[in-house]
């Protein structure tokens, strides 16, 4: 419902001279966004910036980050700078606050030169009533959006500068976007105005990478704790089930008409399970690089308007994989032919709007969705194969529950799967050092990393406590209540460990077996796992192509 927001104006003149204290941002929060208190960290970040200090802010998936640059924008007069990745993301935000009477703005290509015009005649004004303004990174590095935001700071009206996926500025996450390392010359172009960086990326080393890229001037360092309370975390062992075909069937059927993902290694994996729980009355497909871009397509589609219910697929999925890098590049050639038809219109004379201006957005608000990251009803993950990592773990799990309803991360364990993991991390390694003469990077800890992941499903012990102890958390025991099945049925794993001891000295002594070799050489070979390179591979920077370039 929209209603009429609570700026400063509305607080009491004591509230002002207390530079907006806790019980004034909660009174902004409670009226302008309905919530009755902040969660985890948000109100420690937004009184650390509000003081003019910088902050880098770590929080998981759905934590809440927007919050904290959307209140220091209601809580002083002026305005807050937010950078972001994507022109969809934007929009989805400064759309959700205009309807609760906020003024937000984006400024991108996508829009008409009439209301980029209204935007500039408003920033230019003395006393501008825009609240929150998006862009994108190439709009920053831009001579003309420079000196105007320039020109604000020098009026004293820039609060806050905002980097939403800060993690996109650094090389040694999976998500470096090139566009993100012109925000280094921030720091030094425009002093003295607080800089939030936002992430929900764990890493230890692209924490200090963002730390040092936007030259954060003793920043606090907020941490979040990245558990997920409504995620109950339980390992089944292939090798002592009769057929995991038929459980995993099992636990789909039982949970009823439950959304899930299945995650697996290889696509014929995905074809062949996926045709197995099809034919026990499972309503899924599967999704992978080798299918075509049409098909792709129409099973996201179907997925996320709940016409199916499981999709089994390769890590590609909910990722930046090919499907979104596509949808990406036809937005671009969109906004291109857009604003060139633009131009020309204007030079004419003329006033239109330009249906192409709306086609550009739903296919980025596509492109958006297709990141998997608008189903919050996500009820199961399942690894089918055991994943590389801790980290992609929680990551791919973390899709589950994000309306923070009760939900599962599955996981089925395989002494040869974990052989066939250990094989391919180990030719990752030497294709990575032969094609780059590459310095250190990731793929040197990508071995520990998987030790990791292996003692997390043949170690006794709270499933939950390993995971957030692998990205240096400290956890109580007592953290986990009793959910995941190491801490639920602690006598069955046990139990369970025992017998997969045993299997596992019977293969040792068969030793890895030469099949199980070379069909891994041979899935290599047929691009089997392609989604599994490019993961690391391909530094997804296509982001940038649909962002603006207008310095205006
Ligand atoms: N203090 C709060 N109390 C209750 N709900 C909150 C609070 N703060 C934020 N939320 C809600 O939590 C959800 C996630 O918020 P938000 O989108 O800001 O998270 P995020 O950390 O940016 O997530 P993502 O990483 O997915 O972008 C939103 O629906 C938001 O309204």
């Amino acid at each position: 419902m929209k209603k009429s927001p609570l700026p400063v104006q509305n607080l009491t003149c004591r509230e002002k001279q207390r530079n907006c204290g806790k019980e004034a941002l909660v009174k902004l929060l409670r009226w302008n966004f309905g919530h009755p208190d902040f969660r985890g960290n948000q109100l420690e970040a937004i009184e650390t910036v509000l003081l003019g200090r910088d902050c880098f802010c770590l929080m998981p998936t759905g934590g809440g980050k927007s919050m904290c640059y959307q209140i220091p924008a209601l809580a002083k007069k002026g305005i807050v700078l937010v950078i972001s990745p994507l022109i969809a993301l934007m929009e989805n935000q400064v759309t959700a606050l205009k309807e609760k009477g906020i003024a937000a703005e984006f400024l991108s290509s996508t829009q008409t030169s009439q209301l980029k015009n209204k935007i500039h005649e408003d920033l230019d004004s003395g006393q501008p009533s825009i609240r929150l303004l998006y862009v994108t990174p190439e709009l920053i590095a831009t001579s003309g959006f420079m000196s105007k935001l320039k020109r604000i700071h020098g009026r004293g009206l820039l609060n806050l500068i905002a980097v939403d996926e800060a993690h996109c500025i650094s090389s040694w996450g999976h998500d470096f976007r090139p566009s993100y390392r012109k925000l280094s010359s921030l720091r030094n172009q425009i002093q003295d105005v607080p800089i939030l960086a936002l992430t929900a990326t764990a890493v230890p080393k692209v924490q200090k990478d963002v730390i040092d890229s936007l030259n954060l001037q003793n920043p606090l360092v907020l941490r979040s704790s990245f558990n997920r309370p409504n995620i109950y975390y339980e390992v089944r062992y292939k090798d002592l089930l009769d057929d995991t075909y038929a459980d995993l069937c099992d636990v789909l059927k039982s949970a009823g008409d439950a959304c899930a993902i299945v995650y697996c290694l290889e696509r014929t994996t995905c074809d062949d399970l996926s045709t197995h729980l099809y034919k026990n009355g499972i309503s899924c497909a599967a999704y992978h690089a080798g299918l075509n871009n049409k098909l792709r397509s129409s099973v996201l589609d179907d997925w996320i308007c709940s016409k199916i219910q499981v999709v089994v697929a390769t890590v590609a999925f909910g990722k930046s994989g090919h499907i979104f890098v596509f949808h990406v590049l036809v937005c671009f050639i969109f906004e291109t032919v857009y604003s060139t038809v633009q131009t020309i219109i204007a030079k004419l004379g003329c006033k239109l709007e330009p249906p192409a201006k709306k086609l550009a957005i739903d296919i980025q608000r596509k492109a958006f969705l297709k990141l998997g990251i608008d189903r919050k009803d996500v009820r199961i993950v399942c690894h089918f194969n055991i994943p590389k990592s801790m980290e992609a773990l929680y990551q791919e799990s973390g899709r589950a529950g994000r309306d923070q309803l009760p939900s599962r991360s599955l996981l089925y364990y395989g002494v040869d799967d974990r052989k066939r993991m250990e094989f391919i991390l180990s030719i990752a390694e030497s294709k990575k050092l032969q094609s780059s003469n590459s310095q250190q990077g990731p793929s040197k800890k990508s071995m520990s990393d998987f030790n990791l992941m292996v003692e997390y499903c043949e170690g006794s012990g709270c499933r939950r406590k390993k995971i957030l102890e692998s990205f240096g958390e400290q956890v109580s025991a007592s953290l986990c209540k009793k959910s995941c099945d190491a801490c639920k049925n602690p006598h069955l794993v046990t139990k369970y460990l025992e017998e997969l001891t045993t299997a596992i000295s019977v293969h040792q002594r068969n030793g890895f077996s030469k099949v199980l070799m070379s069909s891994s050489a041979d899935a290599i070979e047929n691009e089997q796992f392609s989604e599994f390179w490019n993961h690391d591979d391909e530094a997804s920077g296509s982001e940038e192509d649909i962002s603006d370039s207008d310095g205006k």
